[in-house]
């Protein structure tokens, strides 16, 4: 993890760069992937399986027998956690459903908005280097509430051809049926187009890595909606005297972990803490399975020494870090000062994995600093707002002359009669 000491700000924009595959090779080989499937189908979802997941898959359909099995084999603490999680997850996410308010602009003139479910969407769970069953939790528990019609489901296959027992069992959990062999740019592919097997969706969601998240942003120009950009994990925190330098690098290690190209980044106004960090962090990987990858990804990480609290907040609102974490004496007051970040962690005794997992919020969030204007899933994700006004004799009286003007001075004159028509025949009848 490189240090940085007090950098200009003119240096920032180059600094907080994420790591990324070159962008037009990887759109050329995504662009390839899509295309072949809406070609080709099922077949070319068999053959990238060969190619990128090294397994032959002879049924895409998750059959029933297979979903059924799946719960033998889950320890009985395996599933009270998953449970645990599911209940904090609809706690936090049933609070999200507001309630439809009629509003009389004026007389007679009445309006209201209503959230109406998207009828099909798909969910895509990673799975390349670990399966992440936590997600199906996060996408399926709000898309559930919001009252989806139809959800499926899209996930890797291991290199035995199967889907992980813990995605199975948790997506038999929350009621999800069609599963599908399918990973990475092509089974966005399949969601968006449709195949023999994989039935077409209207909306697609779920993270994954720089090929799934590319697929997702290409096929949005076909119409088919996404929930946002959530590629490689990221987190970024900050830390002053206050800060546990053991658990700041047990943080950084966590995202860091991901993949190879996950990024983490610590900023801090005191020198002391970083070196601690930095010596806690070292420690720490040598202890982790995955120190392949993490040891990667904090060659993509930086520390960035500052001067000043003012100046830290400056650069975490340029950075838009998927997760914050403020180990900061000030927390809640420098908490009011961030105005760009996916999910933010407060204090010492917050670390982010309890997001990941289980305290309620949602792990799917923006990465690549898209946390600047979108937000994380939620149940409004899974929702259109219809809008709907309904007016009376008298409403249409006293709002038509407005309507007509507004109407004639934009030259339509085909709008102004919509509301005159009605006026005159009104006229007419008292
Ligand atoms: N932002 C979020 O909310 C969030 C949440 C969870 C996970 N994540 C991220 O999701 C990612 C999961 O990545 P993963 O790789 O483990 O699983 P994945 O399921 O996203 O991707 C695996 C698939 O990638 C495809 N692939 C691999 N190499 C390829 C190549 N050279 N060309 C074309 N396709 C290729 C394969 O089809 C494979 O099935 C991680 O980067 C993690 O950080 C993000
Ligand atoms: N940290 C990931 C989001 O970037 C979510 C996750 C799932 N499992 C573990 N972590
Ligand atoms: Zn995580």
């Amino acid at each position: 993890m490189q240090i940085i000491k007090h950098p200009k700000k003119s240096e920032w924009s180059r600094l907080l760069k994420r790591p990324a595959i070159d962008s037009s090779s990887l759109e050329a080989s995504v662009t390839n992937i899509l295309h072949q499937v809406k070609a080709s189908g099922d077949e070319a979802l068999k053959r990238f399986a060969t190619i990128y997941d090294k397994v032959s898959v002879a049924e895409l359909l998750v059959s029933k027998e297979e979903i059924d099995a799946a719960s033998s084999t889950i320890s009985s603490e395996l599933k009270d956690a998953i449970a645990l999680a599911k209940k904090n997850i609809e706690t936090f996410h049933a609070k999200q459903v507001g309630t439809v308010e009629k509003v009389e602009t004026m007389p007679g003139v009445v309006c209201w908005r209503k959230s109406v479910a998207i009828e099909k969407v798909g969910l895509y769970i990673p799975g390349g280097t670990a399966p992440l069953f936590s997600t199906i939790l996060m996408l399926s528990i709000p898309a559930k509430i919001a009252g989806c019609k139809e959800i499926i489901l899209c996930t890797p296959p291991g290199k035995d051809g199967k889907i992980n027992a813990a995605i199975l069992y948790t997506a038999k959990l929350v009621g999800i049926t069609k599963i599908f062999k399918t990973g990475g740019a092509q089974a966005i592919a399949a969601m968006a187009y449709g195949t023999e097997s994989v039935p077409q969706v209207y909306k697609i969601f779920g993270p994954g890595n720089q090929y799934v998240t590319c697929a997702k942003q290409l096929v949005q120009k076909d119409g088919v909606a996404i929930d946002m950009p959530a590629g490689p994990s990221e987190v970024c925190v900050m830390a002053d005297d206050a800060a546990n330098p053991s658990f700041v690098a047990a943080d950084l290690l966590s995202q860091a972990e991901h993949g190879v190209d996950s990024q983490v980044l610590l900023v801090s106004n005191s020198e002391a803490m970083i070196n601690d960090v930095l010596i806690e962090t070292a420690k720490q990987l040598e202890q982790l399975p995955r120190k392949e990858f993490a040891a990667k990804a904090l060659e993509n990480s930086k520390a960035i020494l500052l001067h000043t609290t003012t100046e830290m907040i400056e650069l975490v609102n340029e950075y838009a870090a998927e997760h914050l974490i403020i180990s900061c004496k000030d927390d809640e007051v420098i908490a009011e000062q961030i105005i760009n970040a996916g999910s933010i962690f407060l204090g010492n005794y917050s670390p982010e994995s309890v997001g990941d997992y289980a305290s309620g919020t949602n792990h799917t969030l923006p990465t690549n600093g898209y946390a600047k204007a979108y937000s994380g899933v939620s149940v409004d994700s899974f929702v259109k707002k219809i809008t709907y006004q309904k007016l009376t004799k008298e409403g249409l009286q006293h709002i038509g002359k407005a309507v007509e003007l507004m109407a004639e001075a934009e030259g339509l004159e085909a709008h102004a009669n919509a509301v005159k028509k009605r006026i005159q025949d009104i006229g007419k009848r008292s």
